[in-house]
């Protein structure tokens, strides 16, 4: 379980409180509305933001004060967070190791990471010459070397069109949440929810809600997701 014990964040004068647990191998999503907190959420997860008290726990391991770079975590960002002058292949090579100096071994499996998300044969391109798509699929790509257990997604596809995002959250739900990967997901659209999450967790009125049944949460939503949902 990824455990946040009694977290209060606070950016300027914003503040969030999270006392819930995310299930092990289960994707769950943060919905609610605008500025109520769930980068904010995230953040403190990968470790960019030091939490003003409580602690985030998983499993045994106290990771509270630990670098992002310590944690079990990878995420996947809204501008994909390419390096502009690396190739395709070498920006999925940082998943397995930031000095890039991949062996062979190493090289067989970026190509074959890259062809397992549809980019086969396009690792010697740059980013600026993929599309949109193209290039979100290069940085799930690199959240798959990195094989973390944790996988972070604040709404890396919300710039592609409807066809496409559905694409790639299909390629979420098969590549990362059949692996058993335990799953955060910032969305916006009930129906992206519906669609790969097990579990919702409502993010509002300074608070992340207990995640529950997405169809459970959905069929009978509390007056606050109402509100959202209009
Ligand atoms: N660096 C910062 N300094 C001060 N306040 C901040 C900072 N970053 C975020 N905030 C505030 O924190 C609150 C939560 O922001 P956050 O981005 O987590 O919300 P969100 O739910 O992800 O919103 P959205 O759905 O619009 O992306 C907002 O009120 C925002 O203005």
């Amino acid at each position: 379980m990824l455990i946040c014990e009694n977290l209060v964040m606070r950016q300027g004068a914003f503040s969030l409180h999270a006392d819930v647990a995310f299930e092990l191998g289960k994707a769950t999503a943060l919905i609610g509305p605008s500025g109520a907190g769930k980068s904010t959420l995230l953040a403190a997860i990968a470790g960019f933001l030091a939490p003003a008290s409580g602690r985030l726990l998983w499993g045994d391991a106290d990771l509270t004060n630990a670098p992002p770079g310590d944690r079990p975590v990878s995420m996947l960002f809204q501008d994909n967070n390419l390096f502009p002058h690396l190739s395709a292949a070498r920006n999925v090579g940082l998943g397995l190791r930031p000095d890039l100096q991949l062996g062979v071994k190493e090289k067989s499996q970026v190509a074959a990471t890259l062809a397992d998300v549809g980019l086969e044969g396009l690792g010697d391109r740059k980013p600026s010459a993929l599309s949109g798509g193209q290039q979100s699929r290069v940085a799930l790509a690199r959240v798959l070397v990195a094989d973390r257990p944790v996988v972070l997604l604040d709404e890396p596809f919300s710039a592609l069109g409807p066809a496409l995002k559905n694409e790639m959250l299909d390629l979420v739900k098969g590549k990362l949440v059949a692996a058993g990967k335990t799953v955060v997901m910032v969305t916006h659209d009930p129906v992206d929810a519906r669609r790969i999450a097990d579990m919702v967790s409502l993010v509002a009125d300074g608070d992340v809600h207990q995640p529950v049944a997405t169809d459970v949460l959905f069929d009978d939503p509390p007056p606050a997701l109402k509100a959202y949902l209009g």
